[in-house]
């Protein structure tokens, strides 16, 4: 029997995926993986019986990877299951900032009942009129799930669309349209864009990239768009910018204390990914992610240790090693059950950084005291044995 935590709530459609031998604890001390999606687990402290953490989503800057890795817990997410919940969105944060949407619905509330509305309404509404999106140049920052659907999406509404990903992936590739225009600089897309969209993660190399630099590139009167993360983006330089008019408007996913409520900037409550189907499909894809690492030992979409899949396991036990990638670890892991008379049926070993996975399919039922031994070598992080 596994149990499983959920430190937010996780759709039903996905953890009524775990068979009944599941059961469901509210103690972390008593659960074999986690699920979580925004809530921070940076002040955690995991007890040793945790073996994996899938985030119901795709950014994992709420996890500390590194300290989960040391630990030999595995972290996944689930790549793309939100994307188009987010896209929608994006395309809704474009259209919001091109004419004042907004201020025109709350023009109506405040006026609604009066007898002379619809009269009043034809007087007032230039006060929120706009431009449309049609010819208008977008331009994407990051190129994976989403920023692909946000450009394609966009091409069809007629933008010209330039993109931007110096690592983008050959997958990613293949979902884009050709009639993006491929940007190999930042300030390119800052030069030419009238709307700028970020879709990249936040690690150390993308905080604060859009600060007093990168603004001060962009055309006047540009409109910011950020549905990534709010570190993105520094905002006491982004708040002069839209204080000069610079920039025209500011749309973010993410509701921060300087922001919120700022002339030009609306704001968002991280609704993305809230839709029953962004939500369905993510918990989905973390249930079976955990599932096939709990029964097979197989890490599908992890974001801290490497992918390895040996497939379905046989009736025969198979062992799972997590350990640092250095020389030697295959060769004690093989020698060790070698003395104790046990066959090898299928091995496999894959590296990732620091760290690496090792799987192995024995012919022989385990000895007593195996996962001890093994753990007892340098450089083991995490031993399992699946009977
Ligand atoms: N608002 C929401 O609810 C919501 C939902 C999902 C994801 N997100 C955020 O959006 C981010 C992107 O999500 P995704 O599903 O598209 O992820 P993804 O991993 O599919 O795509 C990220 C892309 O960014 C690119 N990239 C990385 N560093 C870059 C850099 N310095 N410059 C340009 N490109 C760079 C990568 O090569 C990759 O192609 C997530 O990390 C998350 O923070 C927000
Ligand atoms: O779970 C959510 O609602 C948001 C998820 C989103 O921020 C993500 O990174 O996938």
């Amino acid at each position: 029997m596994y149990q499983y935590q959920c430190l937010n709530a996780v759709s039903e459609a996905g953890l009524s995926l775990f068979p009944e031998s599941y059961q469901r604890t509210q103690s972390m001390e008593e659960a074999d993986v986690l699920l979580v999606r925004s809530a921070s687990l940076h002040e955690t402290v995991f007890p040793d019986n945790v073996k994996a953490v899938a985030r119901a989503g795709a950014g994992v800057n709420n996890i500390p990877l590194k300290t989960c890795a040391e630990k030999g817990i595995v972290v996944f997410n689930t790549p793309g299951a939100n994307a188009n919940g987010v896209k929608e969105l994006v395309i809704a944060g474009l259209l919001l900032a091109s004419r004042d949407i907004i201020g025109g619905i709350e023009w109506v509330k405040a006026h609604a009942g009066e007898e002379q509305i619809a009269g009043a309404a034809e007087k007032e509404k230039k006060r929120f009129a706009g431009q449309e999106i049609e010819g208008k140049k977008l331009g994407v920052i990051g190129l994976g799930a989403i920023g692909a659907l946000v450009a394609n999406a966009a091409l069809h509404l007629g933008m010209e669309v330039y993109g931007y990903d110096p690592y983008l992936s050959v997958d990613s590739a293949w979902n884009l349209s050709r009639h993006i225009h491929h940007v190999r600089d930042l300030e390119e897309i800052c030069r030419e864009c009238d709307y700028i969209t970020l879709h990249v993660p936040v690690v150390d190399d993308t905080k604060g990239m859009i600060h007093r630099e990168t603004l001060s590139q962009m055309k006047d009167g540009v409109i910011l768009l950020n549905f990534a993360r709010d570190l993105l983006v520094k905002e006491e330089d982004l708040l002069e910018a839209l204080t000069t008019g610079h920039v025209r408007s500011y749309v973010t996913d993410f509701p921060t204390k300087k922001l919120s409520g700022k002339e030009r900037v609306i704001v968002i409550p991280h609704l993305g990914a809230s839709t029953d189907e962004s939500e369905e499909n993510c918990a989905r894809m973390a249930v079976r992610q955990l599932q096939d690492y709990l029964e097979n030992g197989n890490i599908v979409n992890s974001v801290n240790y490497p992918n390895c899949n040996m497939g379905k396991k046989g009736k025969n036990p198979r062992l799972t090693v997590l350990h640092y990638n250095v020389p030697n670890m295959i060769g004690q892991f093989t020698m060790l059950l070698a003395k104790r008379g046990v066959n090898i049926a299928d091995l496999t070993n894959k590296s990732r950084g620091r760290y690496a996975y090792t799987m192995i399919d024995m012919d022989e039922t385990a000895f007593p005291e195996l996962e001890k031994e093994l753990l007892r070598i340098e450089n083991v992080l995490k031993v399992r044995l699946i009977l």
